[in-house]
């Protein structure tokens, strides 16, 4: 009998963020282990042109509630979608709403957050601080809260080289910088920026770390824990391996570099790549909700989920078995075959991003062009640019994160608890994983038919073809302009010509003798 999932029945839980990529994983996961649970409640906003209703339905429907149907029939009774916008004020909820939220939810997981890097500093304060905080307002009204749990990210302090589980103070108290986005205008903002967030890479980076601060600070008498993933990445087991439907992380390179956009990379290959799979982070939220609630740590506990202490991967490795996987399983219509350089100076990336980025777009604008078609590939490139710029500063360092309170945490659980909330990233094979990753990117992320797969590699072979008469001609193209201009090009040209005659002759006249 598992502990945790015996915990949150009956329970009615509050999940922020239950539309993303985490946190409907998260909540997968608890109406498969645990369908006795009473209510989950989720705050959603309308979105793209969709209803509230129209976003659950969707969501329960997808191939990743699957498993959840058989086992909790009713799980469109059980989810209780809430009109809420984390932008607005008491984040826009009706007052019948708050009500039922504050009387009956045990558990909150608050995993909304905007994970954009570039956002404007007022936005991501918004969302990543403002409505922290309110969020733990409203929690210190429920009289039935029995954990609230953060989710942060490893990044949050990526300005340290080792972390620990504790909460590094920012040199602006949070308050100060919520107060001065209420009156300080865009292009204010946009100068002090910088000196906010200081030696950290980006605004989501920097608006965690004081998220996290804002979670110390308004804690009161709440029982709290963080917890701070690292890079999440693909499912790893559950419900099935290799679930994930949104580019950020590794999984737009992955799609970049299968569809041959993707051609050269300034990375580290020794760099650790600290890559969590998200049913592990899941594993680990649903086991620190019950731990937080029912041993009530003292202080606020600080767990990493990350891979790189325990069982390390690197860039290199990572970008070899991508590959590998491309080669047997390829994307269709690719622009280009998957080939993927590791770079580690400014001179040689700039020359690949030329060479084999940009040229190559410009070329395939051309002939749309000539075609009468709407060019677009130079667009499409440089985003693909932009947001390798953005990435590189996270695959080019390492860090290391001490993960004594995860460590300590797996010791408490039951044997059961640590097979069906498995967070032991030690078992995890990286090579099967990333294949697994690949696939799984084509199949959910893309939804490209594996049926296709003979037709994509016919493709490849084609572009390959292509690849080669197109450097021969250029060759020719190259060497015909030189013979023109040098003499020296010239005498090598006649050397070579009376060298392969020779030999033909010689050739010629030793198999007549044969005969
Ligand atoms: C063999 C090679 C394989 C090697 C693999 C190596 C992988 C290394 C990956 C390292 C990742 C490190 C991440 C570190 C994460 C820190 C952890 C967290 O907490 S952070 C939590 C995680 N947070 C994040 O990861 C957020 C990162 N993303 C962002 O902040 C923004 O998307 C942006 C600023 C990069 C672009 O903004 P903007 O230009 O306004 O545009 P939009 O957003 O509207 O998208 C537009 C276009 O960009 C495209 N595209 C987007 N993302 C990627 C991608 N990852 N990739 C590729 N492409 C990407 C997208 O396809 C689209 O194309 P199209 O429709 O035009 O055709
Ligand atoms: N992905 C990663 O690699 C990592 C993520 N994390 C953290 O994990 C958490 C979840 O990330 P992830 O699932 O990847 O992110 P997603 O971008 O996939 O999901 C973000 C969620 O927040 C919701 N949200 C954003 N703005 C609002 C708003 N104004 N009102 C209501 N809801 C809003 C989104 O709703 P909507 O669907 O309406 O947009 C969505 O449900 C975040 O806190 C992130 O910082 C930490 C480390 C790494």
């Amino acid at each position: 009998m598992s502990m945790i999932a015996d915990f949150y029945g009956g329970k009615s839980i509050l999940i922020t963020g239950a539309t993303g990529f985490l946190g409907k994983v998260l909540m997968e996961k608890l109406f498969r282990t645990s369908p006795d649970l009473r209510v989950i409640y989720i705050l959603v906003r309308p979105k793209a042109g969709q209803t509230l209703q129209q976003r659950v339905f969707q969501i329960l429907n997808s191939k990743l509630f699957e498993k959840v149907k058989e086992v909790c029939p009713n799980v469109h009774e059980k989810i209780r979608a809430i009109s809420a916008d984390l932008n607005q004020n008491d984040f826009a909820i009706s007052k019948e709403d708050m009500q039922e939220l504050l009387s009956y939810t045990n558990i909150i997981f608050h995993c909304a957050a905007t994970v954009r890097f570039d956002d404007h500093l007022r936005h991501a304060v918004q969302l990543n601080v403002t409505a922290t905080q309110q969020l733990l307002l409203m929690a210190s009204q429920m009289p039935n809260l029995e954990a609230f749990i953060h989710i942060s990210t490893a990044f949050s302090n990526c300005n340290l080289k080792h972390i620990d589980e504790v909460i590094y103070p920012c040199p602006v108290e949070p308050k100060k910088i919520i107060d001065s986005m209420e009156w300080l205008d865009d292009a204010i903002i946009d100068e002090i920026t910088p000196k906010l967030i200081g030696d950290r890479p980006n605004t989501y980076t920097y608006t965690k770390a004081l998220g996290e601060m804002v979670v110390q600070q308004e804690s009161g008498k709440l029982n709290i824990a963080i917890i701070r993933p690292s890079i999440v990445g693909a499912t790893w087991q559950e419900p099935f391996p290799g679930w994930v439907d949104n580019i950020n992380g590794p999984t737009g390179l992955i799609v970049a570099a299968g569809k041959g956009f993707l051609r050269s990379i300034r990375a580290t290959p020794m760099a650790v790549a600290d890559l969590i799979p998200a049913d592990i982070v899941v594993n680990l939220t649903l086991a620190v909700g019950w731990y937080t609630a029912v041993h009530r740590p003292k202080s606020t506990l600080i767990y990493h989920c990350t891979s790189g202490s325990l069982n390390p991967c690197n860039w290199g490795k990572m970008g070899i078995q991508v590959l590998a996987t491309f080669e047997k399983i390829p994307l269709e219509r690719a622009f280009r075959r998957p080939k993927a350089d590791f770079t580690t100076n400014n001179v040689t990336t700039q020359y690949w991003n030329a060479v084999s980025h940009r040229a190559p777009a410009i070329i395939y604008d051309f002939y749309l062009r000539l075609t009468g078609r709407k060019p677009r590939m130079t667009k499409l490139m440089n985003r693909l640019l932009r947001t390798l710029s953005m990435l590189e500063y996270f695959i080019n360092r390492s860090w290391e994160w001490s993960t004594y309170n995860t460590e300590m945490l797996m010791s408490k659980l039951s044997p059961e608890d640590q097979r069906v909330f498995n967070f032991d990233v030690r078992q995890l094979n990286w090579l099967e994983y990333i294949e697994n990753y690949v696939l799984g990117v084509k199949k959910y992320l893309l939804k490209e038919d594996m049926a296709g797969i003979p037709e994509a590699k016919q493709h490849l072979k084609r572009l390959r073809n292509i690849h080669y008469l197109f450097n021969t001609a250029l060759f020719l193209i190259a060497w015909r302009l030189l013979i023109a201009r040098s003499q020296v090009a010239r005498n090598v040209w006649f050397f070579i010509v009376s060298f392969c005659y020779k030999f033909l002759s010689y050739f010629r006249a030793s198999s007549t003798l044969k005969v």
